[in-house]
């Protein structure tokens, strides 16, 4: 068997519809993840991404429209599904009674491995994600950041060639975020498709490839990275002397705000792209203005994020 068939096709989902009574959380859905890409999922709360991540999980059924995960319909082929799918969900859940290692063996079961094979999977994991200390502690003990890293490894119990993850960087403390993007970055590399969903946008900054923007139960946008950093976006300036290089600025009818700032005082300006970045600070420069910053204001997708029109419900 290649590559391609080991890690699969990835996600595609189209005119996904799915109402709860009059609410309608996902009201015609296009949307895809492809394989050996971590695709980061954005939206304001109630835009249907938990629904949608269920729906992929083959855990909730669509009112209509069709999925794929590799090929497969979770409708008609959940078991395909389901052990190709990992799952985290944003919390842990029940079995508070069981130890971390005896959970993650457990699950292992479920998914057809053998004890021997459960129970050497589940202390790999638990290196993994550095709880190999609590492995016979009950997972009730945990902190909730450890509980977050305890649902990874359950997601990864069965080396599932599509993973999905609910808020998988919430309560996880900083040393442990760079742990989560560096292992998500290597499980695409290894042609595993990842799909992530967060509020923390510099967080996905970081770790994704591309990103897709839902709202009101619809993609309004999909964006590759590359693409997000290339747009035009705020740049924050600041000089030495501010009055010199806001002459500058003016002299180049180039949009610009000053918003306040505890560190002292700082220009915005609106540029086109990285290539206009370049041009401004090699203009500055030529024209004797003392540069001592000069950077994006915000992420990437944080500006995409600002920039369209979607809401919260
Ligand atoms: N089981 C349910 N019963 C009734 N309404 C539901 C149910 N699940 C979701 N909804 C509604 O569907 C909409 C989408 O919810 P969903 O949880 O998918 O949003 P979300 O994008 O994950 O939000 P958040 O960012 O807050 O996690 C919301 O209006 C929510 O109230």
């Amino acid at each position: 068997m290649g590559k391609r068939a080991e890690t699969g096709t990835g996600i595609v989902a189209e005119g996904i519809q799915r109402s709860f009574g009059n609410v309608q959380a996902l009201r015609n859905m296009d949307f895809t993840a492809p394989a050996g890409e971590v695709t980061a999922l954005i939206g304001p709360n109630g835009s249907g991404k938990t629904t949608l991540l269920l729906i992929l999980a083959s855990l909730l059924a669509p009112d209509s429209g069709s999925v794929r995960i590799n090929g497969f319909d979770p409708l008609t082929h959940p078991a395909e599904v389901r052990s190709a799918v990992g799952w985290m969900p944003d919390t842990l859940g029940t079995w508070e009674a069981l130890t971390s290692a005896e959970i993650l063996a457990t699950v292992g079961t479920f998914y057809g491995l053998t004890r021997t094979h459960a129970a050497a999977r589940a202390a790999e994991l638990l290196e993994t994600v550095h709880l190999e200390d609590f492995a016979d502690q009950p997972a009730r003990v945990l902190s909730r950041g450890q509980q977050q890293r305890l649902s990874l490894a359950r997601a990864l119990i069965h080396d599932p060639s599509v993973l999905l993850l609910d808020e998988p960087a919430s309560g996880l403390d900083p040393g442990s975020r760079v742990d989560l993007r560096v292992l998500l970055r290597r499980l695409a590399a290894e042609g595993k498709t990842v799909l992530v969903s967060s509020h923390v946008l510099s967080e996905l900054d970081e770790m994704a490839d591309r990103a897709v923007f839902v709202a009101r139960g619809e993609t309004v946008k999909a964006q590759s990275l590359s693409d997000a950093g290339a747009q035009a976006r705020w740049y924050t300036i600041r000089a030495l002397n501010t009055g010199s290089l806001l002459r500058q600025i003016d002299e180049q009818r180039i949009e610009y705000r000053q918003p306040g700032d505890r560190h002292g005082p700082q220009v915005q300006v609106r540029l086109a792209g990285e290539d206009a970045a370049a041009d401004l600070l090699r203009t500055l420069v030529l024209a004797d203005v003392a540069v001592t910053a000069f950077a994006p204001a915000g992420g990437a997708l944080e500006e995409t994020y600002m920039s369209l029109d979607t809401d919260r419900r």
